[in-house]
């Protein structure tokens, strides 16, 4: 109100000084309603900007891999409110005297689901967190999570990087172990969209051990590392002492970033920390990204499929580990970890720091898995022989698993051609087209 309005009578000096002060009023408010309205539609294009940034990485031209998301809104699906903390509570209450109370990241990941169910039914408390993103078929997910819903498991919809829902959860739960296998894998796919991978395992596994250093108690957190990380090695078998400082893929390199990340974490604020080198898993309720399950469909479809072959012609091969052997090997690493010895963010004493190799010791080549799959299926595959490209492959893995023996009696149990049948069975009752494979696979126990 910087200017007077004119004197003239008591009456009309009033009135003028009220239309003035409406005149200024109005303007003002069209001024303030429109620099309002400017910053409104500034603030609604910088967030679509960041949306469709960061959700929409490109697109796969493969068609097992649709897209990655990074899902930093997923904040927006988890509940809070008392009925939401209930059920946090009661999943993660164990029902067996000296029962685990974990929190299970990735739960609607492969390994993550078979693992919360044999943990559930031995009678620990299990708290699933998942992000559900689309790097593969979300609606598997889905009904994964259906799976650990039946079994009285609840799975949050959040996202490893979301520090606040971690704190939360801590918050109300104190987690006695975090059983970490929420990735982005697969190693193919980091040629295509690299920053999913430094966001999920360097990013993701950085902020969850922040969140477990300053929980109280500090729970012990045992995660899954790759085989990968052994990358270009020759020795063989691959033995935990071994090389692990060239990996092949970007995929392999946050991997090995996160054994250095954990060693960090043991070293300042004493958590305990034991990565598991998991050798190329399968079975039922698998991940359609890997090979044993797309070759499965595609033989199905009729399609021709690729096989490959190293640059010098020769074969390709696997330690190829049966998910129930993975997971006795994951419930035995949690078996045997060591309490965190930190409170408060602060190192009280030394703590346990561990790495295993889960694998299932007996390398099948990749022409042999397809010839497996041809016999369940009784389909011949149209097999494309090719050179395999650059795309992180490795030729050759081939798991020594005596530590995680001498420790805790990891010992594979599962031949490929048993688990595949497993695997063939779930896949055709799951995918219903029991009518068209083999009788004796639906038969099989
Ligand atoms: O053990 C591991 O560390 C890794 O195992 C798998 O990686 P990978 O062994 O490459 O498994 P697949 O992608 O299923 O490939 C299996 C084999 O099939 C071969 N392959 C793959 C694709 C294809 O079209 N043709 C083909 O011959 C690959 O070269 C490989 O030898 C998982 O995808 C990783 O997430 C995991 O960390």
């Amino acid at each position: 109100m910087g200017s007077s309005p004119p004197d003239t009578s008591k009456t009309t000096k009033l009135e003028r000084y009220n239309s003035y002060i409406r005149r200024v009023n109005s303007t003002k408010l069209l001024q303030a309603s429109s620099k309002l309205l400017f910053r409104v539609t500034l603030l609604v294009a910088l967030v679509l900007i960041l949306f469709f940034t960061l959700n929409y990485p490109p697109i796969s031209d493969n068609p097992h891999h649709i897209h990655a998301t990074n899902n930093l809104f997923s904040s927006a699906f988890y509940g809070s409110g008392a009925g939401w903390e209930k059920q946090v509570r009661h999943s993660s209450t164990p029902r067996r005297p000296n029962g685990f109370s974990v929190l299970v990241t990735g739960a609607a990941g492969f390994v993550g689901t078979h693992c919360s169910l044999a943990l559930k039914k031995r009678g620990d408390g299990v708290l699933g967190l998942d992000n559900f993103n689309s790097y593969y078929d979300p609606s598997l997910k889905r009904a994964r999570q259906k799976l650990l819903e039946k079994h009285q498991i609840f799975v949050v919809e959040g996202d490893i990087n979301d520090s606040e829902l971690l704190h939360k959860l801590f918050d109300i739960v104190p987690f006695s172990h975090i059983l970490h296998l929420a990735a982005q894998a697969g190693v193919r796919y980091a040629m295509q969209n690299p920053l999913s991978y430094v966001n999920s395992n360097v990013a993701g596994f950085v902020t969850l051990l922040e969140v477990a250093k300053s929980a109280d108690p500090q729970p012990a957190i045992v995660w899954a590392s790759s085989s990968s990380v052994y990358g270009l090695n020759t020795e063989v078998p691959f033995s935990e002492g071994h090389r692990t400082d060239q990996p092949a893929s970007l995929y392999a390199a946050t991997k090995k970033a996160g054994e250095e990340i954990a060693h960090t974490y043991n070293h300042i604020y004493g958590l305990s920390l034991t990565g598991l080198r998991f050798f190329t898993v399968y079975g039922p309720w698998g991940r359609p990204d890997m090979a044993y399950f797309f070759f499965t469909k595609d033989i199905l479809q009729r399609k021709s499929i690729n096989v490959y072959v190293t640059q010098e012609g020769k074969e390709v091969a696997r330690d190829f580990t049966y998910i129930d052997d993975i997971v006795k090997g994951c419930v035995g690493a949690l078996d045997t970890a060591e309490k965190s010895t930190g409170s408060g963010g602060k190192k009280r004493a030394p703590a346990q720091l561990r790495v295993y190799n889960l694998g299932n010791t007996a390398p099948v080549t990749v022409a042999k898995l397809v010839g497996i799959l041809e016999s369940l299926l009784n389909v011949k595959a149209k097999k494309h022989v090719i050179k395999m490209p650059r795309n992180g492959d490795v030729p050759y893995t081939h798991a020594n698993v005596s530590l995680a023996y001498r420790d805790f009696g990891y010992k594979p149990t599962t031949d490929l051609a048993t688990g595949l049948r497993k695997f063939a069975k779930w896949y055709t009752s799951y995918y219903g087209i029991e009518s068209r494979v083999k009788k004796e696979i639906q038969s099989d126990d």
